[in-house]
C-alpha cells in the first residue's frame, strides 16, 4: 500500500493567532517501507501523523492512500491503525482478550478470530502469556500486547507514535529491532515518530527530518548521515565539525574551500551545484579525522584541550588556531599512548570526509 502527502499543511488557531505546525509538507511512501519522522520537540512529527491517521484534519493538502483520495475519511474508515506512545491496554481483560477485542467488533467469526489471533500472539512472541492479564505481565510484553493488537486488525498502514518512550534503554533496543522484524515479514507500510536519532537510524528505510514544520531533507539514514543536506540536518544526526570556508577551486570530482581564519585550504567534496566563492560549510565527522597519515589529503593542526577515554576508542577536543574545538574519534589510540593535553597534534582526514554544502 503506497501512502502519499501531498502538500499537507495544518495551521492551529488560539487566541487569534495562528500556528503553523505543518507547512508543505510532501512524502511518498512505497509499499512495506517503514518511514521515520526525526525532529525536535514541536517540530510537527505528531501534527502530521495525526493527519494520516484522520484524527487531525489539514488545514490543506492531500493524503492519497493506494491512489485513493482519504483527505477526508474519519479516522475508521481508513484501514490505519496507530500505537501509541501509552499503550492503554484493557487491564481486565488478558492478552489474547485484549488481542482479539478489535476483530470481535468487527464481527468475525469465533474461529477466524482465533485463527488471526493465534498467528499475531506467535510472531510477536506471546505464546504461553495469552492468559495473563496486562498487570501480570513486564513492560515490553505490554508493548508487544499493544503492537499485536495493533497488528492483528491487518490494517494497510501502521503509525508509531514514540511506543517505545516508556521502556529502558535495553528494551527499547530489543524492541525496535522486533517491530522492524515483524513489519518488514508483513511488509506493512510504516511510519514512525520518534526523538531518538539512534532508534530511527537502526530501523528506517527512510528519515524525514524536519524543523518547525517544514521537511529538512529526506533520505536514507546513510543519506541523511553522510550527506546531510543543510546545517541543520548535519547537526541534527550525530557529532559533527564545521569548518566554514569559501571555495577557491572547483576541480572535476573535488572542491577546494579556503577557510581565512585558519589560512589554510581545504579539499571536499558535494553533489550540489556549487560555484567558486560560493560561502560553505565542511561537514566533518569526528570519525572521519585521525592521526593517520595515510589520509593525509586534507591536515589540520591544533592543541589537545582534553580527552575521554573509552577503551576502544578516545574521543578528543583540538583547540585550533581560530579558537575554535575541533571534535576527533580517534579509534586507533594514539601510538598506543594517552594524549597528553597542552601538546600538538595534527591531525588529518581524507576527502571522502569533508562533505560541503552551501552556509
Ligand atoms: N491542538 C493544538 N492546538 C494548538 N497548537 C497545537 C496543537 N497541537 C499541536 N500544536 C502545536 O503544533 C506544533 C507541532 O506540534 P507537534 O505535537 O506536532 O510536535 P512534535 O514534533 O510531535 O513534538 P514532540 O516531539 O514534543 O511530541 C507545536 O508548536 C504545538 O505547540
Amino acid at each position: 500500500m503506497s501512502l502519499n502527502l501531498k502538500n499537507l499543511k495544518k495551521i492551529f488557531k488560539s487566541d487569534g493567532v495562528e500556528n503553523i505546525a505543518v507547512d508543505n509538507f510532501n512524502l511518498d511512501i512505497k509499499e512495506g517501507q517503514l518511514v521515520t519522522f526525526l525532529g525536535p520537540s514541536g517540530c510537527g512529527k505528531t501534527t502530521t501523523l495525526r493527519m494520516v491517521s484522520g484524527f487531525e484534519n489539514p488545514s490543506a493538502g492531500n493524503i492519497i492512500l493506494d491512489e485513493k483520495d482519504i483527505t477526508n475519511d474519519p479516522p475508521n474508515k481508513r484501514d490505519i491503525s496507530m500505537m501509541f506512545q501509552s499503550y492503554a491496554l484493557f487491564p481486565h481483560m488478558n492478552v489474547r482478550e485484549n488481542i482479539e477485542f478489535g476483530l470481535k467488533l468487527k464481527k468475525f467469526s469465533k474461529k477466524r478470530i482465533k485463527e488471526k489471533a493465534d498467528k499475531i500472539i506467535e510472531l510477536t512472541g506471546l505464546s504461553g502469556m495469552e492468559k495473563r492479564r496486562p498487570d501480570q505481565i513486564s513492560g515490553g510484553q505490554q508493548q508487544r500486547v499493544a503492537l499485536a493488537r495493533s497488528l492483528v486488525m491487518e490494517p494497510k498502514v501502521l503509525l508509531f507514535d514514540e511506543p517505545l518512550s516508556n521502556l529502558d534503554a535495553k528494551l527499547r533496543e530489543s524492541m525496535r529491532l522486533e517491530i522492524r522484524r515483524i513489519q518488514k515479514e508483513l511488509n506493512i507500510t510504516s511510519i514512525y515518530v520518534t526523538h531518538d536519532q539512534i532508534e530511527a537510524m537502526s530501523i528506517s528505510d527512510l528519515i524525514v527530518i524536519m524543523d518547525k514544520g517544514k521537511i529538512m531533507q529526506i533520505g536514507s539514514p546513510y543519506e541523511i548521515y553522510s550527506k546531510p543536506q543543510n546545517k541543520f540536518v548535519a547537526d541534527f544526526i550525530g557529532n559533527v565539525n564545521f569548518l566554514e570556508g569559501k571555495i577557491s577551486y572547483i576541480g572535476e570530482d573535488y572542491i577546494k574551500v579556503f577557510n581565512k581564519e585558519l589560512n589554510e585550504e581545504f579539499i571536499g567534496y558535494s553533489d550540489k551545484e556549487l560555484k567558486k566563492d560560493d560561502e560553505v560549510y565542511i561537514v566533518l565527522r569526528p570519525e572521519g579525522i585521525n592521526t593517520k597519515k595515510e589520509n593525509r589529503e586534507n591536515y589540520i593542526s591544533g592543541i589537545i584541550d582534553k580527552y575521554v577515554f573509552l577503551g576502544s576508542n578516545i574521543e578528543l577536543d583540538i583547540r585550533l588556531k581560530n579558537g575554535k574545538l575541533l571534535h576527533v574519534n580517534e579509534y586507533n589510540i594514539i601510538e598506543k599512548e594517552l594524549p597528553v593535553i597542552g601538546k600538538n597534534l595534527e591531525v588529518y582526514f581524507s576527502k571522502k570526509n569533508s562533505w560541503i554544502i552551501k552556509k
